[in-house]
Parts: C-alpha cells; sequence; structure tokens
C-alpha cells in the first residue's frame, strides 16, 4: 500500500481518537439531562434502542424520573423530549435555535438526498425550498388540487372493489396518483409504475441510512476522505448504488414535465404552472432548481405517510368492528347511500376517526431529529449547542393527561363534544405533523387525503377479519414495524361491498 495512503489513514484515526476524547470530556463536565450511563469512549452506542425506540425511551423517563433524557453516543449528545411541556417549550417556544437538522454525511453527500428539504440544515437555502413549498400548499392552491384528491379516491375505490386482498398497494397506487398528478401532471400506470417504482427504492435507502448510528461517517465526515478500497470505505460503493434511484426520483419526473411542456401535453399541475411564472425572470435558473428540489421533497415527503396513515385506518376498522358501525352511520346520515361523499361534507366523526388515526399509532412516532444550534437550559439541565432533538410524539400522543383514559385503545370518541362535534378546546394530534418551524408543510393536504379516502372506504365497504380455512376468524395482531416511519405489519382482512348499490356507484364512479 503507498505510505501517502497510509498516512492519510493514520491521520484520519488520529483525528477521530481525539476528537471522541474531547467531546467525551466535555459531555461529562456538563449536567446533562439523566439517561443511561455510558461505555467510554462510545457511549451509549451499543445501548441505543434496537427497535420501538419511542417506548424504550418512555421507560428511560419513568426510570430516571424526567420528561427529558439524554444519551451520548460517540461523543454527540442526543436529546430525547417525552412531554408536551418540554416539546412545546424547546421545539415549539425557541424554534429559532432547535430547527436545525443533525447533520448526515451518509444521507445527504453520499446517498444524494442533499436536494431534500427535509433532510436540509437550518439556514438560507432551507428557508428557500420552505418558501416556495408552503406557496405551493396554501390554502388558495387547495381548489387546484382537490378534484385529484378525489379522483385519486374513487380510482382506489375501484382497485379495491377488483382485488381487496391487495389493499395495500391499491393505498400505495393512491398516494402515488395524488402528488405525481398533483405536482407534475403524471398520470401513473395501473400497476409496475416506473415512478413509484424508483421512489419506492429510494425510500428504501432513506430507511437505511437516515438511522443515527447506521454509518461511522456520520459521527466522523473525516472518513469521507478513506478511499472505498479500504476497510472501513465499503459504505461507499452501497452509497453509489442508493444514489441511482436517489437522482432519478427527483430528475425523472421533472424531465417528464419539462417535455411535455415543449410538446404542449402537459397538464396543469404545480410544475407547469410555476414554470411560467417563473419563465423570463432573471433568477431563473435558481428558481427553477428550487422548484425540482421542492417538487421531488413532496414525492418523497407525502407518499409513504399518507399510506402508513391509510393502512392504519384500515387495521382499526378490522379490529374495532362497533366504531366501523357508527363511522358508517355518521357517514350515511349526511351523505345517504346513493352517492359518494366529497370534500362539502360535514361529518363531524369521520374527522375523530382521522384524528383518532394520526393519534393512536403515529406515522412519525419520533418525528424527524431536530437539531439545537445554540447552547440552552432547560429546567436546569444543559443543552449543549450541535446535540440532536427527537421530540417524541408517540409520548405526547399516549399521554392520558392530554388525551384522556386507555391512550391505547382506538376510541375517536375522545375527541368530540357530547353532541357530537369535535372538540376544540381539545390539543389537536398536530404532533404527529412534528414541531415549530420544521413542522410537516403537507399536513392539510395529508389530512384532507386521509380523510376522502376513509369516508369513500366507509360509504361503501365493510371491512371485516378474514377466515381461515375452518371458518375462524384471523383476528390481525396489530404489531408495528419499527423505524423512523412505522407502518402496521401486513395483514389480511375482507374489504366487501355493502351492497349491490355501493358495487355499482363505486363502478361508475370515476372520473363523475
Ligand atoms: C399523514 C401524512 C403525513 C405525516 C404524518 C407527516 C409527518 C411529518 C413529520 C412528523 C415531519 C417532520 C417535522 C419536524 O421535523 O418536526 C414532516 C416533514 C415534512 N413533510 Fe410531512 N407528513 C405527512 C404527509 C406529507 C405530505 C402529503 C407532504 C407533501 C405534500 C409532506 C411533506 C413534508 C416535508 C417537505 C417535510 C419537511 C419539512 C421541513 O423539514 O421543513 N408530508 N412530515
Amino acid at each position: 500500500m503507498p505510505s501517502s495512503l497510509l498516512q492519510s489513514a493514520g491521520l484520519v484515526l488520529v483525528s477521530c481518537a481525539s476528537y471522541i476524547i474531547f467531546r467525551s470530556y466535555v459531555g461529562r463536565k456538563s449536567h446533562l439531562p439523566p439517561g443511561p450511563r455510558g461505555l467510554p469512549v462510545v457511549g451509549n452506542l451499543y445501548s441505543l434502542p434496537k427497535a420501538y425506540e419511542w417506548l424504550v425511551f418512555i421507560e428511560m423517563s419513568r426510570k430516571y424520573n424526567s420528561d427529558i433524557i439524554s444519551l451520548n453516543v460517540m461523543g454527540g449528545t442526543i436529546i430525547v423530549l417525552n412531554s408536551a411541556a418540554s416539546v412545546d417549550a424547546l421545539l415549539e417556544d425557541k424554534s429559532a435555535i432547535y430547527s436545525d437538522r443533525p447533520s448526515s454525511t451518509m444521507l445527504n453527500d453520499f446517498v444524494g438526498f442533499d436536494w431534500h428539504f427535509v433532510f436540509m440544515r437550518y439556514g438560507p437555502r432551507w428557508k428557500n425550498h420552505r418558501k416556495a413549498f408552503v406557496q405551493q400548499f396554501q390554502p388558495s392552491q387547495v381548489l387546484f388540487h382537490r378534484p385529484t384528491e378525489l379522483d385519486a379516491a374513487r380510482v382506489m375505490l375501484q382497485r379495491l372493489l377488483e382485488s381487496p386482498a391487495k389493499f395495500e398497494r391499491h393505498l400505495r397506487h393512491m398516494t402515488g396518483m395524488v402528488i405525481l398528478s398533483t405536482a407534475y401532471g403524471i398520470d401513473i400506470k395501473p400497476e409496475n409504475d416506473p415512478y413509484i417504482d424508483i421512489s419506492e427504492q429510494a425510500h428504501i435507502a432513506i430507511s437505511r441510512t437516515a438511522k443515527r448510528g447506521a454509518y461511522l461517517v456520520d459521527f466522523f465526515p473525516s472518513l469521507k476522505y478513506i478511499p472505498e478500497f479500504l476497510p472501513g470505505g465499503g459504505f461507499k460503493k452501497e452509497a453509489r448504488e442508493w444514489n441511482k434511484a436517489v437522482s432519478a426520483m427527483v430528475e425523472m419526473p421533472y424531465a417528464f414535465v419539462k417535455t411535455s411542456l415543449t410538446a404542449g401535453t402537459a397538464k396543469s399541475s404545480i410544475a407547469s404552472r410555476a414554470l411560467e411564472e417563473i419563465e423570463g425572470a432573471p433568477d431563473a435558473e435558481e428558481q427553477e432548481i428550487v422548484l425540482k428540489e421542492i417538487l421531488g421533497s413532496c414525492y418523497s415527503g407525502g407518499s409513504d405517510t399518507i399510506v402508513s396513515a391509510l393502512s392504519t385506518f384500515i387495521l382499526a376498522m378490522t379490529l374495532y368492528p362497533d366504531i366501523q358501525k357508527k363511522a358508517q352511520a355518521a357517514v350515511d346520515a349526511v351523505v345517504g347511500r346513493d352517492r359518494l361523499p366529497d370534500f362539502n361534507d360535514n361529518i363531524p366523526y369521520v374527522d375523530a376517526v382521522v384524528r383518532e388515526v394520526l393519534r393512536w399509532r403515529p406515522v412519525l412516532p419520533l418525528s424527524i431529529p431536530h437539531a439545537v444550534t445554540q447552547d440552552d437550559i432547560y429546567n436546569g439541565f444543559h443543552i449543549p449547542a450541535g446535540a440532536t432533538v427527537l421530540g417524541n410524539s408517540w409520548a405526547i400522543l399516549h399521554d392520558e393527561a392530554i388525551f384522556g383514559p386507555n391512550t391505547d385503545e382506538f376510541i375517536p370518541e375522545r375527541w368530540l363534544t357530547e353532541d357530537g362535534e369535535i372538540n376544540t378546546e381539545m390539543r389537536n394530534p398536530g404532533v404527529a405533523f412534528g414541531f415549530g418551524r420544521r413542522v410537516c408543510p403537507g399536513k392539510d393536504m395529508a389530512q384532507r387525503s386521509v380523510w376522502i379516502c376513509a369516508a369513500s372506504i366507509l360509504a361503501v365497504f365493510n371491512i371485516n377479519n378474514s377466515v381461515d380455512k375452518n371458518g375462524v376468524p384471523i383476528e390481525p395482531s396489530g404489531e408495528y414495524t419499527s423505524g423512523v416511519l412505522s407502518y402496521p405489519v401486513p395483514h389480511k382482512c375482507d374489504i366487501v361491498p355493502r351492497s349491490e348499490t355501493a358495487r355499482a356507484m363505486i363502478r361508475s364512479a370515476v372520473h363523475d
């Protein structure tokens, strides 16, 4: 091996070791929130919870009798906020200093997600992207989005009628249709759509690389100089493979809009309308880059999250048949039995079901990690600048002092007054969408899509337990996957039309 290579590898190792020793020394001196004792140098690296971290963190809070706990991983501090009080005091009230993201060398620099503003560091570039995104999703734009959302819900009903056992695939198709059509004017294919396939591959890259502790290069960015063929450099090869899907995810649909605009075949979409406005502006080139990147972020941020929420809806309706009946009665009372629901229908019980879906099994139980940019103090505890800060949405959404008893049960009534209206005095399930300046900018669209799909399914289908060959009902386990994004473990259920009228309505509904 050439001596220059040996020298640079040695330099990297020495700088890593000094960094760890320095950080552990500084960490010991400050009065951090309580947490499990770590090993010298690596801290809690090997004792970080491997699964369902949100539940383990709640246990830690009980053990240390503190709503805020801390862990140390390779000298870096992780702060976990397990109560509404701590989240409100820091992530909401001090959002100006708690809105950064932890640096992620693997995800951003190697896998290539640096265009994704979910992962962008807080600063002018993020602000630019966020502003452009919010403009496209403000209330005045809703009228552009609703027809597609309604169409997609109705196509989903048709697909459920044709092949109910594949309901998860139909939910994915529905969200793909909403987002790709709204953002780019793309009509997706019924099966094997190339845009959806690419997004699925890119999301595998997120789930493998976004987890803190998965790659050493996230703790020691200087490891990025290790050549790929040396031990420890293998992450570069993995990243290169994922990078193809990640860059196709942002480039492919955008290229489609540009081509169809030139050909005069483009459908109205966020992209087509924005490109018309940008044309001729002195900074058109910069604006176009931002546009391309926010559309990619929308596509990536919106698809899996809505699929997870709707899968929870199907699971809850299977596990709680009495609630399903009440929800159907509420839909029938407003809509009747001879048409499908639309956005003008006011059905508070369905609103309550959607809130309960988001609360009962939050899609991102630990939200997305924030980072703090300045030293801070909370309840006498030191929070060091640069610490990763996790808001435990699950802990808040399951807090019985806020949401009433039996928070592990699916009870839509907790959201309603005695008159059956939404109780506006209750804290809403907003923490399911994150915190402060980084709160999900797609939350209105998400809630609308989940609402119209839930109301439409309730109007025309019964969701029952499947039965085995002896006719014995198979109750779903109710288990969830662990990870940044959590889904119900795939389960079986029978989705059957409520009547022949319902069947006929579904068949004739699309594009009516
Ligand atoms: C049920 C569906 C959804 C849930 C539960 C959800 C939840 C979240 C959460 C928890 C965050 C992190 C907030 C934080 O850091 O504090 C987030 C961020 C984000 N979401 Fe959503 N989301 C959903 C749907 C959508 C949709 C439909 C879109 C796009 C149209 C979208 C786009 C984004 C973007 C771009 C961010 C990054 C914001 C930033 O970093 O400034 N999300 N979402």
